[in-house]
């Protein structure tokens, strides 16, 4: 919940004066106030964080957040309830506006749809944490944010279960053909159909990529008595009575529907080509709800022409429209139109998590994991930045600071940071490395005003300094 900022200041018991209040654009970057919404909610954990001291050393509104692509209400709510500035838009943002925006902002969320690529990100000089509201973040740059100091979350599960009962709704309706005859209907042909229409009962489903999804998907399927093999690069435990098969022409060989659950990766593009769909069963079914650099698309038109796959459902593609209502053509994707006149073809609009309690949970997941970031310093959960969490400095800590320092992963670093931090008492400390990027977190007590100014100018000094932070 939000902390009203005049009680944030006045409660603070430190003794650091608001003369250091400074935007949260220069190295304060700093804390309003301890989330106290989901995070370990009913915990111990959370019942200690009730008395955290509120770190605030410049004012709330100053934090300047956008985001885009319709983030839900339950993760605007959390946002704004914190005081931040909030800027929502529904759409995403060609590059050359975001690149506009971005510049300014401390803070951005974002969906499937926006590439924060290095480019964008090298505009990102206030830049400190990017909420991705889903599950993918092949869309960021992750080493790049890592190596700049800039934390990312995603919600790693929320939309897990929406996207496997997609898959299920799609298998049935290819196997029965469910979309072509109501576009005949639409469009007023009575066409009563039983060739090459199926029960799913007794079928093979090949799961490519046994994760969260996969695994979803593979005990809904067996409830409906399919039979799941899978294929993954890692072995795995089987749910049910699924097996996992060796490799993926195996799976191929002997599936009736092959459904891909596999990250967008320099290994996953294409993965489904010419030389996979030849080894497909003839007459057997596709469905992609996973990137659209997974399936190379002309060959599917030609497997799907030559009858070789009776049927496929799209839910994503290499390149997808910014918004509602724009137009899904060959400007886009040079095959749309082809694809578009293919039968028993399910198109859909990257919907696989778009169902309200996907949306709802992931606002509140991201949004809660932004709140933790800015005010605490805690990375707990972040996808490019070693996982850091310290429990909160409490009202009884008076003078108390807390200093983050993100720094190049390389020797003697401790040792210097230590030295500018020896002359206060370090209450606690941890620090963590991930590749070449380390985050240490201190509290410190005994700290003065001059002493936070004078500890930030030391620390930025250090030549492994990517980026420091001090709450107080
Ligand atoms: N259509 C939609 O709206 C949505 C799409 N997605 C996509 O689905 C993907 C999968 O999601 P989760 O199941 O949550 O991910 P996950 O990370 O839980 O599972 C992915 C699995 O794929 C496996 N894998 C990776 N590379 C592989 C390869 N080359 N061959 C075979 N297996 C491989 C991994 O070992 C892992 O077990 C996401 O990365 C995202 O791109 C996710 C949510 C919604
Ligand atoms: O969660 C994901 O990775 C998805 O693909 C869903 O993306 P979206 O939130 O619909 O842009």
């Amino acid at each position: 919940m939000a902390v009203p900022r005049d009680i944030a200041r006045t409660s603070s018991a430190n003794a650091v004066s608001y003369s250091l209040s400074v935007s949260p654009t220069a190295t304060f970057h700093s804390p309003p106030s301890s989330s106290q919404g989901g995070f370990m909610a009913g915990s111990l954990a959370q019942r200690a964080a009730a008395a955290a001291k509120q770190l605030k050393p410049f004012s709330t509104e100053d934090v300047k957040i956008l985001l885009l692509e319709n983030v839900n209400q339950t993760g605007r709510d959390i946002l704004k309830g914190q005081g931040y500035q909030v800027e929502f838009l529904k759409s995403s943002l060609p590059e050359d506006q975001l690149i506009e925006k971005i510049r300014d902002v401390h803070v951005i969320g974002i969906r499937s749809k926006t590439k924060l690529t290095a480019k964008v990100l090298q505009e990102a000089k206030n830049l400190l944490v990017i909420g991705c509201f889903c599950i993918g973040t092949n869309q960021v740059d992750l080493d790049y944010a890592a190596k700049h100091g800039i934390a990312v979350f995603n919600s790693p599960f929320a939309n897990s279960r929406s996207v496997a009962e997609l898959v299920i709704a799609e298998i049935i309706t290819l196997a029965r053909q469910l979309g072509d005859r109501s576009l005949e209907m639409h469009r007023g042909t009575w066409n009563k159909v039983s060739a090459k229409c199926w029960e799913i009962r007794g079928k093979t489903l090949g799961i490519v990529g046994y994760g969260h999804i996969g695994s979803q998907l593979s005990v809904l399927a067996e409830a409906m008595g399919m039979s799941v093999i899978y294929y993954d690069i890692v072995t795995l435990m089987a749910i049910g009575s699924a097996r996992q098969v060796p490799t993926l022409d195996a799976l191929l060989e002997e599936a009736d529907f092959v459904s891909l659950h596999v990250p967008e990766t320099p290994e996953t593009k294409n993965l489904l080509s010419a030389k996979q769909f030849e080894r497909m069963k003839d007459g057997s079914y596709l469905i992609n709800a996973s990137r659209g650099t997974v399936v190379d698309i002309p060959a599917l038109i030609k497997a799907m022409r030559a009858g070789k796959v009776a049927g496929a459902a799209l839910d994503v593609y290499p390149n997808e429209p910014a918004a509602n209502g724009d137009y899904f053509v060959n400007d886009l994707n040079s095959w749309a139109e082809d694809l578009r006149g293919l039968s028993n073809l399910i198109l859909t609009p990257h919907i696989g998590g778009s169902t309200e309690e996907a949306q709802r949970a992931i606002g509140v997941e991201v949004a809660d994991a932004l709140v933790r970031y800015i005010n605490q310093g805690t990375t707990l959960a972040s996808v490019n930045l070693p996982e850091v969490m310290m429990r909160s400095l409490t009202l009884e800590e008076p003078n108390h600071a807390r200093i983050i320092y993100i720094h190049r992963n390389v020797p003697g670093v401790l040792r210097k940071v230590n030295e500018i931090l020896a002359e206060h008492n370090v209450d606690k400390q941890i620090s963590d490395s991930k590749g070449d990027v380390a985050y240490l977190m201190a509290d410190i007590s005994d700290v003065k005003t001059e002493d936070i100014k004078e500890i930030r100018d030391s620390l930025d000094s250090l030549n492994s300094r990517i980026l420091t932070r001090v709450l107080y």
